[in-house]
């Protein structure tokens, strides 16, 4: 699939959520920050605005579930129409049961790690993923500084993967801007987050092309 850019609608204006969707339709992906005031200090969206929101873009929405009990409420946003949905790892009990209801019905599924939640554990279920979610932030806000400390994360999660012969895609969430994706290509990511790098932007669509460049001329 080479470079994708997913704009995190947590930095636009929730009022007007159609209108912000059209505005990046550049984008391979919509993403959807889902909080729940418990896994992270902070609420935003749940399943009716997701369910309203497919509806109104053909941008696959690929959700980032920041939940207590992912295991529950994952297989519904499937239902509501996301193409894509992550889990915790820190906050699932079942993650190859809750990987298996989002394949089975019919969205891609994916682990987010933490900063300080390392990769190897899960090596051996890494087949049950088709997307591995590292953060580059301490989930929960929008607008934060990039951690560097997470590079070498992404370039582990790279090794393992070729290691097994998975293609698996990497996606890296938070603080991701004109001048950290490059850092983040190099390192092995292939699908970027990006919020207010996006949205603070004056022609969205524009800083997702300046963003989809850089990274894929550091990939190569
Ligand atoms: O998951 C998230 C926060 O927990 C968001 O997706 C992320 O922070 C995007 O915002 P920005 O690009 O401004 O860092
Ligand atoms: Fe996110």
């Amino acid at each position: 699939m080479g470079i994708q850019i997913a704009p995190s609608i947590l930095s636009a204006d929730f009022a007007r959520l159609a209108d912000e969707a059209a505005a990046v339709s550049n984008a391979d992906w919509l993403h959807v920050d889902v909080m729940d005031n418990h896994f992270v200090p902070n609420l935003t969206l749940g399943l009716p605005i997701v369910e309203s929101l497919a509806k109104a873009t053909d941008t696959p929405l690929d959700l980032h579930l920041m939940i207590e009990d992912p295991d529950r409420w994952a297989p519904g946003y499937v239902e509501a129409g996301a193409s894509s949905v992550t889990f915790h790892v820190e906050a699932c009990r079942a993650p190859i049961r809750t990987a298996r209801e989002i394949r089975a019905k019919g969205a891609r599924a994916a682990m987010a790690l933490k900063p300080a939640t390392p990769i190897e554990p899960y090596e051996d279920m890494l087949s049950e993923l088709d997307m591995i979610l590292i953060m580059t932030v301490e989930p929960g806000f929008g607008g934060q500084k990039f951690l560097d400390i997470c590079l070498p994360k992404i370039r582990r999660a790279k090794a393992l993967l070729d290691k097994h012969g998975l293609d698996l895609w990497i996606e890296i969430d938070g603080g991701v801007s004109a001048e950290t994706i490059e850092r983040c290509a190099e390192a092995g990511a292939d699908v970027f987050v990006a919020g207010s790098a996006v949205y603070a932007a004056d022609d969205p669509n524009a800083m997702i092309e300046k963003l989809r460049g850089l990274a894929e001329g550091a990939a190569q």
